[in-house]
């Protein structure tokens, strides 16, 4: 239904008062919104394809039954209440900013400021330093992405088990093969069929097959399928794996002591941890006294290195790009050096030791070379040398050699993964076939032209046309919300619609950037009770300094006499251990709460005591203001945010990510009236995230929360991307990059943002938030490219 009452006023939801949702959220999650017939509480849902509409609960019996029409006949009885229906559609918002209608309840206002006990805050005051547009433009709702280029859908519809250039791939086995194979145009299927015709109709026995695969997920994937289709052992036979499996297995058939994998440095970590203690930087006091985070940043660069295989004195011959690259040059060497003498080896030495091991050892390649006859890679574009060297000199000398990739889906140059390997095959190998897959059958006809459309504008690419399998268009979104909270709430309702449609929750994926896009949506996912998948890749939010430091003075707000809330923030107060032990005895003396003697201490400067005191005023001033405001008095009264900013100074952190947690503690705490109620969401969520990470709902009952990278080679009915914004996607780095003149970060951002599109296969929406961190966005880049 539409119409709801809150207080005393008639509510209507109508696309000229859609920007008063989120405050109209809070307000119906306060119970406040209620039924004009029963009276009963009602909740707003608010997705992406579906119109707004307030629900009763799940148990009513009302006699509206959620229908507007009775409502009116309802209302048509009461004249008072019908001339308020007539007035609700009057769209004028009674605020400049609609997040904080009905949230706030400030002791008192004048034109300039509120005041919030003692303390007056601007009313223009926004955390950030930014001020308040007045009466900005609402966000946009919603619309349709509808894509630049318009895709042709294949003519013939048959359901043939493969079209003509699948099957084409399939029987050509002779020779060098390239197969570039757009997104969703049926890799598995080929590379699957392929190795079954190799087998059954051309006799080859599947031990001397090699498919590699970029996960032992996709191995699996292939071998089951095979399982289906030829005797169990003929598909067990086949070599089937990623480059780390199959080259750690000859490794360990031929050299094993050199390989035991107790041996084996898995994280950056150890790595470091190995250096240290090996004695090596004994003579290099610079690097002893390096942030972990830096030394952990240069491990990334030597494996980038190794991949391109890079040994220390090449490697050298480079000029550095940034600061890990300097320090990268200085570790490489030691680092190898450590490992050879204590005897350890990491992944990337894996791939290093089976190339130089067939490369001088040609007895023991022949042999492999007798037996490898026909090998196949899938995910071609994100092969990195090492490994083309050593399938090269695998498939040799027939070169019965079959690579299948996307160049348009190369997303790991992070990680030494080069497209011009696909780029350039057919130099490699002149007598090489081409092959072009190029109808997608993935997805629907927009969602391919939105992809199509995108990642036309990269230049380093093999143009290639495509087609839609499907004619239908699909549904392809973009939405406007506020800020990162509402984009969560946005994208959870349009999860809840479509799983009430029949949707099952493992058909939906989130697919963030950076995992700083994943915590509100995990949150609100927990909040309405839908179980999802998500591997936490980073350390809990609420666990970070910044944010604890916050926390910390919002408890003591709550309860002054909160001893271990005070203990958290004393670093921010300057106050010494030895300092703290006075307080806690002046407050055991006095039998006052601990924040209220702060204060008084004897021992402080005057300065010091003038602080303090005006934090203790601040808190007591918090206790009885929204949770907004009081973030706002503590951070820039209580100069939280000047502590943490010298903090920051002092460490030469330039990252400022301790900004960012401000503002997105901000964000959550607007969804909440109270203080109280603000410390107990966060309880319940830092809860919550224990339990996440060992939740394991089966893949159909959870919705994918994940990153674009992990979610490569997926497919789902539904996909959301949130925050496509500049900054975001394309990712900070990539501007810089650009900012300098230099083209190909930004060019993997794009084919990121294509992964991810091309990944759906009924609906893509596209949050842009008008708000992140505290900042205005600028929409990214990328939406115009690909359509309007
Ligand atoms: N000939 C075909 N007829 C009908 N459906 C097909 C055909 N070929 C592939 N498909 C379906 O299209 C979808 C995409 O196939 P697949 O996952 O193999 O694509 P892909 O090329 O690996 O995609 P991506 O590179 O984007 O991950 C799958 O659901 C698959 O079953």
């Amino acid at each position: 239904m539409k119409i709801a009452q809150l207080d005393d006023q008639v509510i209507l939801l109508t696309p000229e008062t859609y920007p008063r949702i989120p405050a109209w959220r809070l307000a119906a999650r306060q119970g406040k919104v209620r039924c004009p017939v029963c009276g009963s509480h009602l909740s707003l849902m608010a997705g992406i394809s579906a119109d707004p509409r307030f629900l009763h609960p799940a148990d009513s019996d009302c006699a509206c039954k959620g229908s507007d029409d009775a409502v009116h006949e309802r209302l048509a009885a009461s004249p008072e209440l019908a001339a308020a229906v007539a007035a609700a559609a009057d769209p004028a918002p009674r605020d400049a900013n609609p997040r904080q209608a009905n949230a706030a309840t400030v002791e008192e206002e004048d034109g300039e400021s509120v005041r919030v006990g003692s303390f007056r805050l601007p009313k223009q005051r926004t955390i950030g330093g930014s001020s308040v547009t007045p009466a900005p433009k609402p966000p946009l709702f919603r619309k349709r992405l509808m894509p630049k280029t318009r895709i042709q859908h294949l003519a013939e519809q048959q359901n043939e088990p493969l079209h003509p250039r699948q099957q084409q791939a399939v029987t050509t086995t002779d020779g060098p093969l390239l197969i570039l194979a757009g997104a969703g145009s049926g890799k598995t299927r080929v590379m699957t069929a392929r190795t079954a015709h190799l087998i059954r109709d051309k006799g080859v026995p599947p031990r001397q097959i090699m498919v590699v695969t970029f996960t032992t997920k996709a191995a699996d994937e292939i071998r089951q399928r095979l399982a289906r289709q030829l005797p169990r052992e003929q598909a067990r036979e086949l070599i089937a794996g990623t480059f780390h499996g199959i080259f750690y297995r000859m490794l360990l058939y031929h050299q094993p002591e050199r390989w035991d994998q107790r041996r084996l440095l898995k994280k950056d970590w150890q790595k470091w941890r190995l250096l240290r203690e090996s004695g090596l930087l004994a003579s290099h006091p610079e690097l002893l006294g390096q942030k972990e985070q830096d030394v952990l940043d240069a491990f990334g660069v030597i494996s980038r290195w190794k991949n391109e295989y890079l040994l220390p004195g090449q490697s050298v011959s480079q000029e550095a790009a940034n600061d890990a690259e300097r320090q990268a040059h200085e570790l490489y060497p030691l680092y190898e050096q450590a490992k050879r003498t204590l005897g350890w080896f990491d992944f990337d030495d894996m791939l290093i030791g089976c190339y130089e091991m067939l490369r001088d050892d040609a007895e023991i390649l022949r042999r492999y070379q007798e037996r490898i006859t026909h090998v196949m890679i899938d995910e071609f574009q994100d092969i990195n040398r090492i490994q083309y060297e050593t399938v090269k000199l695998l498939a040799a000398p027939q070169n019965n050699l079959c690579v299948i990739g996307d160049d348009d889906q190369s997303i790991y140059g992070f990680r030494g993964s080069d497209p011009q390997y696909i780029l350039g095959f057919t130099r490699d190998y002149p007598q090489a076939q081409t092959i072009t897959l190029e109808v997608n059958y993935r997805s629907r006809s927009a969602i391919v032209g939105l992809g199509y459309s995108l990642i036309g504008h990269n230049r380093a690419r093999w143009k290639k046309d495509c087609l839609s399998f499907h004619s239908e268009e699909g549904e392809t979104y973009l939405f406007e919300p506020d800020d990162e909270e509402e984009q969560a709430s946005r994208i959870v309702d349009e999860i809840s619609h479509r799983i009430e449609q029949g949707t099952p929750p493992g058909e939906c994926a989130i697919l963030y950037r950076t995992s700083e896009s994943a915590r509100p949506i995990l949150e609100r996912l927990s909040e309405a009770g839908i179980p999802f998948h998500y591997t936490q890749e980073e350390d809990s939010f609420y666990q970070r300094q910044a944010v604890r430091w916050t926390l910390g003075y919002l408890r003591l707000a709550q309860d002054p006499d909160d001893a271990e809330a005070l203990r958290e923030i004393l670093p921010t107060l300057y106050i010494s251990q030895e300092m703290w032990n006075a307080v806690r005895s002046q407050a055991i003396l006095e039998d006052l709460p601990i924040l209220h003697v702060l204060p008084r201490l004897p021992q402080w400067k005057v300065y010091q005591r003038k602080h303090l005191q005006t934090v203790t005023d601040i808190l007591a001033a918090c206790r009885e203001c929204p949770p907004a405001q009081a973030l706002e008095l503590i951070y820039e009264d209580g100069r939280l945010r000047d502590y943490l900013k010298k903090r920051a100074k002092d460490r030469d952190d330039g990252r400022e990510r301790w900004s960012d947690e401000l503002q997105q503690l901000l964000a959550a705490a607007r969804r909440h009236a109270t203080v109280a109620e603000f410390l107990h969401h966060v309880e319940r969520m830092a809860e919550q995230e224990k339990e996440w990470r060992h939740a394991r709902p089966l893949p159909k009952e959870g919705v994918h929360v994940l990153s674009i990278h992990r979610a490569k080679g997926l497919e789902f009915d539904h996909v959301f991307l949130p925050d496509l914004v500049e900054g975001a996607l394309p990712h900070e780095y990539a501007l810089d990059a650009v900012r300098k003149g230099e083209s190909s970060a930004l060019e993997e951002e794009r084919r990121l943002l294509y992964v991810a599109i091309t990944r759906a296969r009924h609906s893509v929406a596209v949050g842009i938030p008008r708000e992140r961190f505290g900042r205005k966005t600028r929409p990214s880049r990328f939406i115009a490219e690909m359509g309007g």
